[in-house]
């Protein structure tokens, strides 16, 4: 009764609302648009433009939610009804629907229940009061599906109740990921409303939804710093295109467009004034992910992680700097006999008078100086054919005396530290580069190729010797998948941004790129100053199942003992399936697999393989079986969904509705660390259904996960 009053209240309501919402918009578009000259009604003209645009996104889906609350010293409570856009009422001046990112709706995520009184900072400081009910309504265009209520004050549960949420996250997914607006948690809502001009780094178990809140925090900030701050000076880095492509419908779902998303290394090369390329880096990444007696010595001289440093950045720093004292060199400028500018002179305009500027505008600035004492002295010369004669020969020794300043790029720069004679070659700034890091950046430099380590300090230098214009600043920047990042990647950013405002997520325990990222987040930290930093932890999971979970998390406790472990949420599901079976029936125990899981609900399944080699060949040895997939490589730009196959390091970051982990045995998944983060990645990938295959020896990552969560079967 109780239920089907509620049903019926808010169907009402959604009519009436969704009566005005039509009413409103088809008075604003009976209006014509202005495009004459008269400020006034531009401005009327933008208003009501960006009122249609809200009102017509907020059509099918008024809103998601409905808090009851009653504000310290009033007489009701009042329902708030919270939508992904807000709705103005303009005859009462009471907002019909509340935009999910204003103060008071954060309300709707805070409380977490209790008697207590609950409150919100509103830009007049702190209002309290009492919540009465708080309720997620699903509507999809404009039809009322679900109405839960998660709190009711007159009702037996003090608590927020998960339902909706466990209702939401046992949907199946297609390919993209998705906005949280109606489910967002109290601990994920602290992240996206925190201050903008601070850096914010956050260590989030898989699954603990940091890229999504990551992205709503970026919806937030717009609406919240309007005033400050633009969609195009944000920026996103991830890892790949295909990881960039999966997540690409959150914003404009959230109404935000024009942010930049990018990969680091797109975003260099697009900055960087010299052509290079990046040398093919196939080869190397395929050692790194080796295994067995292949498997590599990972330590702070890989050349990742040893030009990635902070230290390898501060001897480039104190290599411009000797660069810059030994820029201006000695010799007056004598154009002809009698006219001298003194060397002194031009060392005190290029050390002294424009030391503000970076060292290639100082050398610009310098140079028009020069030109203009030239023509001061040209002037002084009376006889029409001396001055002729003089300007010609003036002309020709000013070139040749420009040639004795150093004409360099950021390249050759870069070029000349790694060159030299032997000893010489990589000693700089105090700092001797290791004798295999030379050469191999000798040999790609000699082709114009970089690897991808050698972008942050090419960057680096470029903005030491030209500054950074304004163009090239941000407002915001987000680095998902951080701990693939470098110190000297985060430092080089922190130059471009304003304010020192960045949202920095990541996993160390998915930091399956030890060669290049960091081992603790005070690599970062570090770079900021105390009151300009925040740290925060993540450690509920949202996207797998109890049982993944805890099958995931003994995989992390057997590698890397002493690993933040990830909290399930109450959601249960089918155990894992751990299959052992013969060598010669890996395909038909794969098929199998794959069939079963295709028949059921799972839209989205991948087969998840060791190595990219090894899943070029399962790719192959599939299709003639006659099922089709996807084979994920690093070169791939989007994500289809479907079937897909792919090595365990490019599925990171993604995920699909059930995965089958194969050649789960003991030589390709070691008792290592390294390992335990892949495999880890690998099991964290699944929302519903886990299945974990192998031959011979198991995997001792493995051990002692019990008959609880996990299910044992011979294929
Ligand atoms: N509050 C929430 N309500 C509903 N779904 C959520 C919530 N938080 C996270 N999720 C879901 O959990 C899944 C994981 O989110 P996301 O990919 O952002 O996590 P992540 O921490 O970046 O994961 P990983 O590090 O494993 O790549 C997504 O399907 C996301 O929609």
């Amino acid at each position: 009764m109780e239920i089907q009053s509620a049903y019926q209240e808010e169907l009402e309501k959604l009519e009436s609302t969704s009566r005005w919402i039509d009413a409103k918009l088809e008075s604003l578009r009976a209006i014509p648009r202005y495009f004459g000259e008269d400020l006034t009604e531009q401005v009327l003209d933008s208003i009501r433009e960006n009122a249609r645009r809200s009102l017509t996104a907020a059509t099918d889906e008024p809103y998601f939610g409905r808090l009851d609350f009653r504000e310290e010293g009033e007489a009701e409570a009042r329902p708030l009804y919270i939508g992904k856009f807000g709705v103005d009422n303009d005859q009462s001046g009471e907002p019909l629907v509340i935009d999910w990112r204003a103060p008071i709706a954060s309300l709707f995520y805070s409380f977490t229940g209790g008697e207590g009184p609950a409150g919100y900072e509103s830009p007049d400081g702190l209002i309290e009061g009492l919540v009465y009910l708080k309720r997620n309504l699903v509507i999809r265009k404009q039809i009322l599906q679900r109405v839960v209520d998660t709190y009711d004050r007159n009702g037996d549960n003090p608590a927020v109740t998960d339902e909706f949420l466990l209702y939401r996250l046992g949907e199946n997914k297609d390919n993209k990921l998705r906005d949280i607006v109606s489910t967002i948690q109290a601990e994920q809502d602290q992240i996206i409303r925190s201050a903008k001009n601070t850096a914010l780094v956050i260590q989030g178990v898989a699954g603990s939804g940091k890229t999504t809140v990551a992205l709503h925090r970026l919806a937030y900030l717009l609406y919240q710093y309007r005033e400050q701050i633009r969609a195009e000076k944000m920026i996103i880095f991830a890892p790949n295109r295909m990881f960039l492509d999966y997540i690409s419908s959150v914003l404009p779902e959230l109404g935000v467009g024009h942010i930049q998303q990018t990969t680091f290394e797109d975003w260099a090369l697009e900055t960087l004034p010299d052509r290079v390329e990046l040398a093919d880096d196939a080869e190397r990444t395929s050692r790194w992910f080796a295994y067995g007696a292949d498997k590599p010595v990972i330590d702070d001289d890989a050349p990742g992680r040893f030009k990635g440093s902070i230290r390898f950045m501060e001897a480039l720093e104190a290599a411009m700097d000797a660069y810059e004292r030994g820029f201006a060199p000695e010799g007056d400028f004598e154009p002809w006999p009698g006219a001298k500018l003194a060397s002194a002179q031009i060392g005190e305009w290029f050390g002294r008078e424009y030391r503000h500027y970076p060292v290639m505008k100082r050398k610009e600035r310098v140079e028009a100086r020069i030109k203009r004492w030239l023509e001061m002295q040209l002037n002084e010369t009376r006889d029409p054919n001396v001055r002729k004669d003089r300007k010609k020969k003036a002309s020709q020794k000013l070139k040749a005396y420009w040639k004795t300043w150093p004409d360099d790029t950021p390249l050759s720069f870069y070029r000349s530290l790694f060159a030299g004679p032997n000893d010489a070659a990589g000693s700089f700034g105090g700092l001797t580069v290791p004798a295999a890091i030379v050469e191999q950046t000798v040999r790609a430099l000699k082709k114009n190729k970089l690897y991808p380590e050698d972008l942050a300090p090419l960057l680096f230098i470029y903005d030491r010797m030209y500054g950074i214009e304004n163009e090239r600043t941000f407002d915001h920047v987000v680095i998902d998948e951080a701990q693939d990042f470098s110190p000297f990647q985060v430092a080089l950013l922190n130059r471009h941004v304003r304010n020192g405002s960045f949202t920095i997520l990541g996993d160390l325990s998915q930091g399956i790129h030890p060669y290049k990222g960091i081992r603790r987040w005070d690599e970062f930290l570090g770079l900021f100053p105390d009151d300009a930093r925040g740290y925060f932890t993540m450690e509920r999971s949202y996207r797998s199942t109890m049982e993944i979970i805890r099958f995931a998390n003994v995989v992390l406790r057997r590698g890397i003992p002493g690993a933040m472990q990830a909290v399930p949420v109450f959601r249960s599901g089918e155990k894992v399936k751990v299959v052992r079976h013969e060598p010669a029936d890996r395909i038909g125990t794969i098929v199998r697999a794959v069939r079963k899981l295709s028949a059921g609900p799972a839209s989205t399944i991948a087969v998840i393989g060791r190595t990219e080699k090894e899943c070029k060949e399962l790719h192959a040895l599939l299709l003639h079986e006659d099922v089709s997939a996807t084979l994920i490589d690093a070169g791939r730009n989007k994500y289809e969904g479907g079937l897909s196959v792919v090595p365990v390091y490019l599925a990171k970051g993604l995920e699909f509705d059930a995965v089958v982990l194969i050649d789960a045995d003991a030589e390709r998944y070691g008792a290592d660390e390294h390992d335990a983060k892949l495999m880890y990645v690998g099991c964290t990938r699944a929302l519903h259904d886990l299945w974990v295959l192998y031959a011979g020896e198991p995997t001792p990552l493995m051990e002692g996960a019990d008959d609880d969560f996990a299910k044992r079967l011979d294929a």
